[in-house]
């Protein structure tokens, strides 16, 4: 991805390109989610100091903490910009913007406790590389609020001009604010969802008895007859299992996500000037 792929021919941003990768970052968090769902929560992964590393004997943050720390040191370290197009515009973006303490609090406290069943499986390793790829596919599209902030400035800094002079909060969450791209978003989603996190049938499987009726939103199997399966977040009209709560992710972009992405578009544009 080049940042050119942004630019009109007059070298404007185009925001239908911006709201192009937006879209294609759905599918980006969606799997990111689902690789996550298969295994249990494992909170002692999020407990400070829970896990002590020989290495960095002063650190007591938690074992994600550790994950993280760790990606980031990678990515600061490369030669070249991870983000070529975040590079790219930095002269006109501040990197003041850095929203990622609220990503991670909305990941933990909102999206994990819905998205994977309680209990520690002992995957901590595979759990916790699994939540970096989640938050960095979710800090992206969130900090993607800064590209296309600048393009509806571009496309009208009569109206926006005057706003971010006034300082203008309110008026600005209006003026960027598009219901019908949002709506358009929240139904894309859920019909994304609802098909990435299809279990895939094979033809031996539909013999299969039908599954147990689940008892909760993650239908652990009252019946001990019933043979070990994974927990089932709702079944598909044709029985079979979904992967992901539909209504989840649809809450965690409606809630998260897009106030998120609204926030740094506001934040983005009162640096501007
Ligand atoms: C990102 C945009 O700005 C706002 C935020 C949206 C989002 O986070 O998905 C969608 C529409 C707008 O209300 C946009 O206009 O595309």
């Amino acid at each position: 991805m080049t940042a050119m792929n942004f630019l009109e021919k007059d070298q404007k941003l185009s925001l239908d390109k911006l709201r192009n990768v937006l879209v294609r970052l759905e599918d980006t968090i969606i799997f990111a989610l689902i690789e996550r769902a298969q295994f249990k929560q494992n909170e002692i992964i999020y407990v400070q100091g829970a896990f002590p590393f020989d290495n960095e004997p002063d650190f007591n943050g938690s074992f994600l903490d550790y994950f993280l720390l760790e990606t980031e040191r990678i990515h600061g370290n490369l030669p070249a910009p991870v983000l070529p197009a975040l590079d790219f515009a930095s002269h006109l973006i501040p990197n003041k913007i850095n929203v990622n303490h609220h990503v991670k609090s909305m990941y933990l406290l909102n999206i994990l406790p819905s998205l994977c069943a309680p209990g520690d499986d002992s995957n901590h390793g595979s759990s916790a590389t699994r939540d970096v790829e989640c938050l960095q596919a979710l800090s992206k599209r969130i900090h993607y609020g800064k590209f296309i902030a600048e393009a509806k400035f571009q496309a009208d800094p009569e109206k926006y001009t005057p706003l971010i002079k006034a300082r203008d909060t309110t008026a600005l969450m209006a003026l960027l604010t598009n219901e019908l791209v949002e709506e358009r978003l929240l139904r894309r989603l859920r019909r994304k969802a609802e098909i990435y996190g299809q279990e895939y049938a094979d033809e031996s499987d539909a013999e299969e008895p039908a599954p147990v009726p689940s008892t909760g939103t993650y239908g652990a199997a009252t019946n001990g007859t019933a043979p070990s399966r994974k927990r089932r977040r709702s079944s598909t009209s044709d029985g079979t299992k979904r992967r992901i709560d539909l209504d989840m992710v649809v809450r965690l972009y409606k809630d998260f996500v897009i106030p998120l992405t609204k926030k740094v578009e506001i934040d983005y544009l009162l640096l501007r000037a």
